[in-house]
């Protein structure tokens, strides 16, 4: 495994389980929905890309959601959800493959298979339109990358830090997600994406620059201390990498920060299946994340959450 770092002990044990799932004989041939047309459909409509994510519970989660994933991938897609991320990990996130087949036979936009997928064997489990691949439990990340594609999946990177986003692009990612998750504590912190994403964009322009000349800077967004979210452009590059921020998204107030920082699209769990006893409209929780505007203007787009 790719990691020096200790693991929390959760993860540690998911990682064990995951190491000892097979699956069966045969390769999947995936027809995959572009990623990227989800994306761009999103920013046409004005709807903030968001993968929606059916997490019936997690390591940190309270509680277990036994709804029908189905209906909660519906209702994830009608609060204008541009992709769909299903668990498939059994013992930890209550998650099946079966759900992920019936969903993506619900639903029309993308799906992401969200596993710990250690080995090439490990993705054939199931169809998807997208699968994660965590730098930091993956031994051969290029082999497994072109593994992904001869399947015809999108793979998503998963990275938590400048030297795994290095990794991450030296194999060949095109669609990197950054996760605000420290898998070693499982503590959030939304400034992991701040940080690792503005090198994720001076990689790939100081790559663009030797063939095709620098693109002009976008004023980048201010944030609400003041601050600027970098001084780079976070939007502007050619070719680039498409940036996914992961996990701790939880307001629409979050959205636009990590919207500001880069974020060619958002991947939330918690704050739309809400295990708590809270808010448990996931249409209505996806739809506040998704209308959360564009733009820095401050909380003028904020809907109240009651
Ligand atoms: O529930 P959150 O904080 O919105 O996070 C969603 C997603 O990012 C998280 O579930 C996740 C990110 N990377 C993972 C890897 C495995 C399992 C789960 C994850």
């Amino acid at each position: 495994m790719n990691s020096e770092t200790e693991l929390a002990p959760p993860v540690a044990s998911i990682l064990e389980a995951a190491d000892e799932r097979s699956s069966p004989d045969g390769r999947v041939d995936v027809d995959a929905r572009p990623f990227d047309e989800a994306i761009a459909r999103a920013d046409a409509d004005g709807r903030v890309p968001l993968i929606a994510e059916v997490k019936p519970t997690s390591p940190t989660a309270d509680g277990t959601r036994e709804d029908d994933p189905v209906e909660l991938a519906q209702a994830m897609v009608d609060g204008g959800a541009a992709a769909i991320s299903v668990l498939t990990e059994p013992t930890h996130f209550g998650g099946s493959p079966e759900a992920l087949t019936e969903i993506r036979e619900a639903v029309d936009v993308p799906v992401l298979r969200k596993d710990f997928l250690l080995r090439e064997e490990h993705l054939d489990l199931v169809e998807a339109d997208l699968v994660l691949l965590i730098v930091r439990f993956v031994d051969d990340l290029e082999g497994l990358l072109t593994a992904a594609r001869e399947r015809g999946f999108q793979p998503l990177v998963e990275v938590h830090d400048e030297a795994e986003l290095e990794t991450a692009l030296e194999a060949g990612a095109e669609l990197v997600g950054v996760n605000n998750r420290d898998l070693a504590k499982l503590e959030v912190d939304l400034e992991t994406f701040e940080s690792v994403a503005p090198k994720a964009r001076r990689i790939t322009r100081l790559e663009n620059a030797n063939s095709e000349g620098l693109p002009e800077s976008l004023e980048p967004c201010e944030r609400t201390d003041g601050s600027h979210a970098d001084g780079d452009a976070v939007s502007s590059v050619p070719n680039d990498v498409t940036l996914v921020a992961e996990s701790g998204v939880s307001s629409p107030a979050d959205v636009r920060r990590m919207r500001a920082a880069g974020a060619d699209a958002l991947l939330v769990g918690s704050a739309i299946m809400d295990h708590g006893a809270g808010e448990t409209d996931v249409e209505a929780n996806t739809r506040r994340l998704t209308e959360a505007s564009g733009n820095c203007d401050g909380d003028a787009n904020e809907i109240e959450h009651t």
